[in-house]
């Protein structure tokens, strides 16, 4: 069978623009890393076409909401007599917030036969009011918690009676205190020890709005897991959701503060260590941390056996990352507007909103690693409502030979191993504690930290390594930290049909191009710019009946739009140049009803999110300069839509995507990020096979030879 390849180029400056059928996009920064074509596979015909799942997609499961670690107040200083390091008040810990919108944009809505007059919808500043920042959200609620006194007596479930003493630490959801024995129980430890750690959590407080926190769960399934501190009682008094737990020492966060802010290249690796094994048999468990930060690795009680120990506290976002019943990874998904976990340390997939799987975990602990090697991450000192963006905007550009500048090899290696991984590839945690292991030169009694976990599963691994020999395949570098331009074309079977394309046109011979088509009988299917050059694809299978466009200076033209909406034309293709003018396609003859746009400063995912729970779907998109422009249809052709965002070409995200039936319907990109559009066709007999080329220069002999297969 003869099939035509649609052709889709995206002109990336670092990003991509287009729309359905044909993106031309140049692509600045980041190298071109992966050339070559990527096939979709043909359907996997499973496409659920429901409109209320796309539309409101569920939590994601076993997460605490709106929860940003980062807003705590400072902890206490540990007050620790006899223990070796000192414990000074700790400075700024690593806040954040969550990535917020603060686009000041335009979202002019209208269309629809016979509809007049046009309903015009300008929402300036409205995604203010829609993405509230998670830093007020936990502001409210300590608020709320702190109104109630807390209890000088605790006693849940069976546990001893306890007197509330000093304060050991403070988070966005708990307060945790030592609470001293005053009757029952007998032992020294365990169960009804003298001294525990009582975690606090006011039933009003953000944690708590659907009964006892989430991390009580987490407790239930994970107690008595190596490295997470035992958890004896838990109950509610009064106001408080209590947890009685075991007392521990300093975190890391303190430890580190007190130490000239520094630690030694061998404490840093023994805590990569015991921080790996401790992560391994977390994972095993079924479950990914979600935190991963120096403040919550704590060490045992000063003046025990265990005060060398290292522990992981705060389960709070912890997440499962395999189904329990089925055994199965869970699925990949990617809602760009949801991030959990501390700004500074957070994954750049937890950045974008990617589900959390084990691959999250090791990378903010390579994070946490460098930051107590180095004293200093490059991302600090970001502030203001763009900060979650700029941090993974740097932590994206910053090279691991950059960020591990001055860091022995072995934390370069493991940071370039961890932020290779793919979402559901398991980690080989014996290979990573092995990077490790020359910069371990203290006998086991002289050692800053206890390696217990490592040097357990230490002696099998001389054989394990053995077996799985260096099974690694050099991977591809993804951060490279240095820009590059890049063409992406996404190509579509089609039945064969007349199809052309221009490149490189200048204003000035736009229209004549047009004309030329038209007279042909082809219409314009997409547009795309690259250098304010434009790039045309005309073709004779776009069924549409009647076509009008213009090319304007202002980035989208207002009035003109509206006119045509006035004439029954919609918005079927569009492109921004960086200059900021932008050439408008309008067409009679699709299936839409009614259409919206939106100019934004950021890629506005809630405003997608919104319209998407109107009925409206993604039908064209593109940027100019720093801007997006993103056009939505009523009764488009697909059932349901996905946005892959990311700082690179997202090969893993639309892969995934591809094998779940999505095909890709609109993309564009500016000079930091590019966002693909994904659909699933309402008749899987529309079906196509789709495929993405990256190269260098516009891809006009891959065009050329490959338009017919
Ligand atoms: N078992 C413990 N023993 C001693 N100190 C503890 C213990 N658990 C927690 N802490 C201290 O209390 C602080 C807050 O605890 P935790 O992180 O569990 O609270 P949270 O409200 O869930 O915090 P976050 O806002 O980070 O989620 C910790 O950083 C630590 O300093």
């Amino acid at each position: 069978m003869t099939v035509m390849f649609n052709i889709f180029y995206l002109c990336y400056r670092y990003i991509l623009r287009g729309s359905w059928r044909v993106f031309i996009c140049a692509w600045k920064k980041m190298p071109d890393l992966r050339r070559g074509v990527r096939q979709a596979k043909k359907a996997n015909n499973n496409v659920v076409n429901n409109a209320a799942a796309l539309v409101a997609p569920a939590p994601r499961r076993g997460t605490r909401r709106g929860k940003v670690q980062a807003l705590k107040s400072p902890a206490a200083s540990p007050v620790v007599p006899g223990y070796p390091y000192p414990m000074p008040r700790p400075a700024g810990r690593g806040r954040g917030s969550r990535p917020t919108d603060q686009d000041k944009n335009l979202d002019i809505f209208g269309g629809g036969v016979g509809r007049s007059p046009l309903n015009l919808d300008v929402g300036v500043g409205n995604q203010l009011a829609v993405g509230r920042s998670a830093e007020k959200m936990v502001i409210d609620a300590e608020d709320e918690g702190s109104t109630s006194p807390l209890p000088e007596r605790v006693q849940v479930g069976n546990s001893p009676a306890y007197k509330l003493e000093r304060k050991l630490g403070k988070g966005g959801f708990g307060q945790v205190y030592v609470g001293r024995r005053v009757s029952g129980g007998s032992g020294n430890t365990g169960p009804d020890a003298l001294e525990v750690a009582l975690k606090l959590e006011h039933r009003n407080g953000k944690g708590c709005s659907y009964g006892p926190p989430y991390e009580w769960q987490v407790y239930s399934t994970l107690n008595g897991c190596y490295g997470v501190p035992m958890v004896h009682h838990k109950g509610r008094q009064g106001e408080y959701y209590i947890l009685v737990m075991d007392k521990l020492g300093p975190s890391l966060w303190d430890v580190w503060n007190s130490s000239n802010q520094i630690l030694s290249e061998e404490m840093v690796a023994c805590i990569a260590v015991e921080a790996l094994s401790i992560l391994e048999q977390f994972h095993l468990r079924g479950f990914v941390h979600g935190d991963v930060k120096p403040e919550n690795f704590l060490l045992g009680q000063p003046g025990t056996p265990n005060e060398k120990k290292l522990y992981l506290v705060d389960l709070g976002l912890s997440s499962k990352w395999r189904d329990a019943s089925s055994g199965n990874h869970v699925e990949y998904d990617q809602k760009p507007d949801v991030f959990r976990g501390t700004v500074r340390y957070a994954s750049v997939h937890a950045h974008l909103g990617r589900t959390g799987s084990r691959r999250d975990d090791l990378e903010s602990l390579a994070y946490t690693l460098i930051f107590l090697l180095r004293g200093k991450l490059p991302w600090q000192g970001f502030i203001g409502e763009n900060k979650g963006f700029l941090v993974c905007k740097k932590k994206m550009a910053t090279s691991p030979e950059l960020l591990c500048y001055l860091c022995p090899s072995p934390f370069k290696q493991f940071l370039e191993t961890v932020t290779n991984m793919k979402f559901d590839e398991e980690p080989n945690y014996l290979k990573l504690i092995a990077h490790f292991d020359n910069c371990i030169v203290s006998s086991a009694s002289l050692r800053p930290i206890r390696i217990d976990g490592a040097l357990k599963v230490g002696q099998k691994r001389g054989r394990l390594l053995m077996d799985s020999g260096d099974d690694a395949q050099p991977r591809k570098k993804i951060r490279l930290g240095s820009p590059a331009t890049q063409w992406i074309s996404i190509y579509t079977s089609r039945t064969p049909m007349k199809q052309r394309y221009y490149y490189n046109v200048t204003d000035a011979r736009l229209h004549q191009h047009v004309e030329k088509g038209k007279n042909d009988g082809l219409h314009i299917s997409c547009v795309a710019s690259s250098a304010n050059l434009w790039a045309i694809v005309m073709d004779a299978g776009t069924g549409f009946t009647s076509q009008v466009c213009e090319l304007s200076s202002v980035f989208l033209h207002k009035e003109w739009i509206m006119e045509q909406w006035e004439k029954n034309y919609y918005i079927t293709s569009l492109a921004g140049a960086s200059n900021g003018s932008a050439l408008v396609v309008m067409s009679k003859g699709t299936a839409y009803t009614q259409q919206s746009y939106k100019v934004s400063e950021i890629f506005p995912f809630k405003w997608i999110n919104k319209k998407w729970k109107e009925g409206f779907l993604v039908t064209s998109m593109t940027t100019a300069g720093s801007r997006w422009g993103i056009v939505m249809s009523r009764d488009a052709t697909y059932s349901n839509q996905v946005v892959e965002l990311d700082f690179l070409y997202p090969s893993e995200g639309i892969h995934r995507r591809w094998e779940k039936g999505y095909r890709i319907t609109a993309a564009a990109a500016n000079e930091d990020q590019a966002a693909f559009i994904l659909s699933t066709s309402k008749k899987r007999s529309q079906d196509v096979t789709q495929e993405t080329l990256r190269t260098s220069a516009f891809p006009s002999t891959h065009v050329k030879g490959g338009g017919c297969l």
